[in-house]
């Protein structure tokens, strides 16, 4: 059985990922981490304990291993609190800058740990962004546009960001490390979920590599599978794509 806890319970997705986890037979849901105790309120689904401090939740619901879908003002201090503590962090919050990745990969060395950070559980985008990263090599002017429900806090998603990153590392030295080369482009509108096109321009011609989710459904098997890979892996692994194996069964 693996341990599992989710933080940020009552969001959109932490909701859907409770209701999911649930249901797994090799996964215990053993406590969740809101930002205040609803009124009343001490057990969500049912029978799990609620928390307001990773301390008291990894000392007495002892998880191994963190859903984090909260925000980006709090999923540093969480990621970093749940490896002090030995708890394998899968991130699907985005908003984590370079630099506090690094340091989280640092921490994950030294606990001897896993931790996933997937800014899209989707293996629809997680292909776009392999593809997009193929693309950028023959055909290296490009720039991307998120596209996003209004209700979404951070600009510009982590998904445009880590896709700009797997192309600037793909085009090699000459495209640099850095995605500053690569334009992002984001809209934020009602009755969109959220979508990405990543526009490689040539000679007389336009390639588009699309995305789109249209339900949050599209992120669960992605969640699944990272809870039960991260408990097989060591080290910090960036993208949903480095857990999709050529050949592997469809997630
Ligand atoms: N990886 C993916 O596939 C994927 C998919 C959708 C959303 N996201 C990301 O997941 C995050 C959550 O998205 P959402 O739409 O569910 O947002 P949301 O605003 O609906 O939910 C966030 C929840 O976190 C809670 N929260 C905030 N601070 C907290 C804290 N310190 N401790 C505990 N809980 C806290 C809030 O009360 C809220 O219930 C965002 O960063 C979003 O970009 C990722
Ligand atoms: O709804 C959101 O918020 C999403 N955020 C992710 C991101 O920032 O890339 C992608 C999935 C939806």
């Amino acid at each position: 059985m693996i341990r599992v806890a989710v933080a940020g319970p009552r969001g959109r997705m932490g909701a859907m990922a409770v209701e999911t986890l649930v249901t797994q037979r090799d996964m215990l849901l053993v406590g969740v981490l809101d930002r205040k105790m609803a009124e009343q309120a001490s057990t969500i689904a049912g029978a799990v304990p609620i928390y307001t401090d990773m301390e008291t939740l990894a000392i007495e619901s002892k998880p191994d291993v963190l859903v984090e879908l909260t925000t980006h003002e709090s999923v540093y201090r969480h990621a970093q609190s749940a490896i002090k503590e030995g708890i394998r962090p899968v991130i699907g919050t985005s908003g984590l800058t370079p630099e506090e990745i690094s340091h989280l990969e640092g921490l994950c060395r030294e606990s001897g740990i896993g931790c996933i950070i997937a800014p899209n559980f989707s293996v629809g985008a997680a292909l776009m962004m392999k593809f997009s990263a193929i693309a950028s090599r023959f055909m290296p002017a490009s720039e991307i546009i998120e596209l996003h429900h209004d209700g979404k806090k951070d600009a510009p998603s982590g998904t445009a960001e880590l896709t700009a990153r797997m192309m600037a590392d793909s085009k090699g030295p000459s495209g640099g490390k850095s995605t500053a080369g690569i334009p992002i482009h984001s809209v934020r509108l009602p009755g969109l979920l959220s979508h990405q096109e990543v526009l490689f321009g040539g000679e007389g011609q336009l390639l588009t590599l699309r995305h789109d989710s249209f339900s949050r459904q599209s992120y669960m098997s992605g969640i699944k599978l990272s809870v039960r890979e991260v408990m097989k892996r060591n080290g910090l692994i960036y993208g949903l794509d480095k857990i999709i194996d050529d050949g592997q069964q469809p997630i």
